[in-house]
Protein backbone atom coordinates (compact mmCIF):
# COMPACT_ATOMS: atom_id res chain seq x y z
CA UNK A 1 0.00 0.00 0.00
CA UNK A 2 2.73 2.47 -0.94
CA UNK A 3 0.68 4.53 -2.24
CA UNK A 4 -1.58 5.54 0.92
CA UNK A 5 1.24 5.77 2.75
CA UNK A 6 2.66 8.62 0.07
CA UNK A 7 -0.36 10.62 0.47
CA UNK A 8 -0.46 10.49 4.20
CA UNK A 9 3.12 11.61 4.22
CA UNK A 10 2.30 14.32 2.06
CA UNK A 11 -1.11 15.34 3.40
CA UNK A 12 -0.85 14.95 6.90
CA UNK A 13 2.02 17.54 7.43
CA UNK A 14 -0.07 20.02 6.03
CA UNK A 15 -2.86 18.82 9.07
CA UNK A 16 -5.09 17.43 6.21
CA UNK A 17 -6.89 14.11 7.24
CA UNK A 18 -7.94 11.15 5.81
CA UNK A 19 -11.42 12.70 4.67
CA UNK A 20 -9.44 15.34 3.16
CA UNK A 21 -7.77 13.51 1.24
CA UNK A 22 -10.16 11.76 -0.60
CA UNK A 23 -12.82 14.66 -0.76
CA UNK A 24 -9.83 16.97 -2.44
CA UNK A 25 -8.25 14.03 -4.87
CA UNK A 26 -12.09 14.60 -6.06
CA UNK A 27 -10.81 18.15 -7.63
CA UNK A 28 -9.64 15.24 -10.72
CA UNK A 29 -13.64 15.75 -11.24
CA UNK A 30 -12.28 18.69 -13.33
CA UNK A 31 -9.83 18.70 -16.45
CA UNK A 32 -7.30 16.46 -17.81
CA UNK A 33 -3.60 15.23 -17.60
CA UNK A 34 -1.40 16.30 -20.40
CA UNK A 35 1.23 13.76 -22.01
CA UNK A 36 3.34 16.46 -22.54
CA UNK A 37 3.58 17.62 -18.65
CA UNK A 38 2.61 15.08 -16.78
CA UNK A 39 3.37 11.93 -18.95
CA UNK A 40 -0.36 10.86 -18.46
CA UNK A 41 -3.26 11.27 -20.59
CA UNK A 42 -6.66 12.07 -20.50
CA UNK A 43 -9.90 13.08 -18.13
CA UNK A 44 -10.89 11.52 -15.49
CA UNK A 45 -14.58 11.52 -16.02
CA UNK A 46 -17.06 11.52 -19.43
CA UNK A 47 -17.61 15.29 -18.39
CA UNK A 48 -14.78 17.10 -17.01
CA UNK A 49 -16.24 20.36 -17.47
CA UNK A 50 -18.66 19.48 -14.79
CA UNK A 51 -17.98 20.18 -11.01
CA UNK A 52 -19.72 16.74 -9.92
CA UNK A 53 -19.19 13.55 -8.23
CA UNK A 54 -18.35 11.53 -11.22
CA UNK A 55 -14.54 10.66 -10.43
CA UNK A 56 -15.56 8.90 -7.65
CA UNK A 57 -18.58 6.83 -9.73
CA UNK A 58 -15.43 6.46 -12.12
CA UNK A 59 -12.94 5.12 -9.48
CA UNK A 60 -15.43 2.55 -8.41
CA UNK A 61 -16.37 1.40 -11.92
CA UNK A 62 -12.58 -0.02 -12.64
CA UNK A 63 -10.98 0.85 -15.89
CA UNK A 64 -12.46 2.98 -18.56
CA UNK A 65 -11.51 2.77 -22.22
CA UNK A 66 -10.32 6.95 -22.52
CA UNK A 67 -10.76 7.71 -18.80
CA UNK A 68 -7.08 8.26 -16.27
CA UNK A 69 -6.57 6.85 -13.20
CA UNK A 70 -3.84 7.39 -11.76
CA UNK A 71 -1.72 5.29 -8.45
CA UNK A 72 -3.12 7.72 -6.46
CA UNK A 73 -6.69 7.34 -7.73
CA UNK A 74 -6.36 3.11 -7.52
CA UNK A 75 -5.06 3.75 -3.73
CA UNK A 76 -8.03 5.01 -2.66
CA UNK A 77 -9.93 2.07 -3.45
CA UNK A 78 -7.33 -0.39 -1.69
CA UNK A 79 -7.19 1.75 1.19
CA UNK A 80 -9.62 0.95 4.29
CA UNK A 81 -9.87 4.37 5.45
CA UNK A 82 -9.88 5.91 2.32
CA UNK A 83 -12.58 3.33 0.61
CA UNK A 84 -15.69 4.28 2.92
CA UNK A 85 -15.41 8.20 1.23
CA UNK A 86 -15.05 7.05 -1.78
CA UNK A 87 -18.03 4.65 -1.72
CA UNK A 88 -19.97 7.64 0.38
CA UNK A 89 -19.31 10.07 -2.26
CA UNK A 90 -20.16 7.81 -5.32
CA UNK A 91 -23.49 7.45 -3.62
CA UNK A 92 -23.96 11.29 -1.87
CA UNK A 93 -23.29 13.80 -4.20
CA UNK A 94 -24.15 16.45 -1.34
CA UNK A 95 -21.60 14.94 0.99
CA UNK A 96 -19.06 15.25 -1.54
CA UNK A 97 -19.63 18.68 -1.98
CA UNK A 98 -20.09 19.35 1.18
CA UNK A 99 -16.68 17.86 2.64
CA UNK A 100 -14.80 18.88 -0.57
CA UNK A 101 -16.22 22.97 0.75
CA UNK A 102 -14.38 21.89 3.80
CA UNK A 103 -11.61 20.25 2.67
CA UNK A 104 -10.60 23.25 -0.01
CA UNK A 105 -11.48 25.85 2.63
CA UNK A 106 -8.72 24.22 5.10
CA UNK A 107 -6.20 23.63 1.93
CA UNK A 108 -6.72 27.49 0.97
CA UNK A 109 -5.97 28.65 4.25
CA UNK A 110 -2.73 26.89 5.09
CA UNK A 111 -0.84 29.02 6.61
CA UNK A 112 -2.81 31.76 6.73
CA UNK A 113 -3.37 33.88 9.77
CA UNK A 114 -7.15 34.34 10.32
CA UNK A 115 -8.15 38.73 10.24
CA UNK A 116 -9.64 38.62 13.46
CA UNK A 117 -6.50 37.44 15.47
CA UNK A 118 -4.39 40.19 13.29
CA UNK A 119 -6.80 43.29 14.39
CA UNK A 120 -7.18 42.30 17.81
CA UNK A 121 -3.59 43.04 18.23
CA UNK A 122 -3.94 45.54 15.61
CA UNK A 123 -6.63 47.95 17.31
CA UNK A 124 -5.02 47.78 20.71
CA UNK A 125 -2.57 49.13 19.56
CA UNK A 126 -4.42 51.61 17.48
CA UNK A 127 -6.83 52.60 20.57
CA UNK A 128 -3.50 53.03 23.07
CA UNK A 129 -2.11 55.64 20.72
CA UNK A 130 -5.31 56.98 19.83
CA UNK A 131 -6.19 57.14 23.93
CA UNK A 132 -2.45 59.20 23.90
CA UNK A 133 -3.22 61.64 21.31
CA UNK A 134 -6.27 62.84 22.76
CA UNK A 135 -4.47 63.15 26.11
CA UNK A 136 -2.05 65.33 24.53
CA UNK A 137 -4.62 67.62 22.42
CA UNK A 138 -5.98 68.08 25.53
CA UNK A 139 -3.57 69.33 27.65
CA UNK A 140 -2.23 71.84 25.09
CA UNK A 141 -5.41 72.96 24.93
CA UNK A 142 -6.06 73.15 28.98
CA UNK A 143 -2.33 74.40 28.91
CA UNK A 144 -3.24 77.48 26.06
CA UNK A 145 -6.57 78.35 28.04
CA UNK A 146 -4.61 79.12 31.23
CA UNK A 147 -1.96 80.93 29.80
CA UNK A 148 -4.45 83.11 28.59
CA UNK A 149 -6.02 83.21 31.40
CA UNK A 150 -3.02 84.19 33.24
CA UNK A 151 -2.42 87.11 30.75
CA UNK A 152 -5.26 88.83 31.27
CA UNK A 153 -4.89 88.77 35.20
CA UNK A 154 -1.84 90.55 34.51
C1 LIG B 1 -3.65 13.49 -4.45
C2 LIG B 1 -2.57 14.00 -4.98
C3 LIG B 1 -2.62 14.50 -6.40
C4 LIG B 1 -1.93 14.00 -7.44
C5 LIG B 1 -0.93 12.85 -7.45
C6 LIG B 1 -2.32 14.78 -8.60
C7 LIG B 1 -1.85 14.57 -9.90
C8 LIG B 1 -2.27 15.23 -11.01
C9 LIG B 1 -1.77 15.01 -12.36
C10 LIG B 1 -0.68 14.01 -12.76
C11 LIG B 1 -2.45 15.84 -13.18
C12 LIG B 1 -2.28 16.00 -14.68
C13 LIG B 1 -1.41 17.21 -15.00
C14 LIG B 1 -1.24 17.38 -16.49
O1 LIG B 1 -0.72 16.46 -17.15
O2 LIG B 1 -1.64 18.46 -16.99
C15 LIG B 1 -3.40 16.59 -12.37
C16 LIG B 1 -4.28 17.50 -12.86
C17 LIG B 1 -5.21 18.15 -12.12
N1 LIG B 1 -5.31 18.16 -10.73
FE1 LIG B 1 -4.29 16.91 -9.50
N2 LIG B 1 -3.23 15.73 -8.23
C18 LIG B 1 -3.44 15.62 -6.89
C19 LIG B 1 -4.26 16.39 -6.11
C20 LIG B 1 -5.10 17.37 -6.60
C21 LIG B 1 -5.94 18.21 -5.77
C22 LIG B 1 -5.93 18.21 -4.25
C23 LIG B 1 -6.65 18.99 -6.61
C24 LIG B 1 -7.69 20.04 -6.28
C25 LIG B 1 -8.47 19.97 -5.24
C26 LIG B 1 -6.28 18.64 -7.96
C27 LIG B 1 -6.82 19.19 -9.09
C28 LIG B 1 -6.38 18.93 -10.38
C29 LIG B 1 -7.01 19.47 -11.57
C30 LIG B 1 -8.27 20.36 -11.63
C31 LIG B 1 -6.27 18.97 -12.68
C32 LIG B 1 -6.56 19.22 -14.15
C33 LIG B 1 -5.69 20.36 -14.68
C34 LIG B 1 -5.94 20.60 -16.16
O3 LIG B 1 -7.02 20.26 -16.69
O4 LIG B 1 -5.06 21.18 -16.80
N3 LIG B 1 -5.32 17.67 -7.90
N4 LIG B 1 -3.26 16.19 -11.05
Amino acid sequence: MAGSSHLRDIFYRMGLSDKDIVALSGGHTLGRAHPERSGFDGPWTQEPLKFDNSYFVEILKGQTEGLLKLPTDTALLDDPNFRPYVELYAKDEEAFFRDYAASHKKLSELGFTPRSSVFKVKDSTVLAQSAVGVAVAAAVVILGYLYEVRKKMK
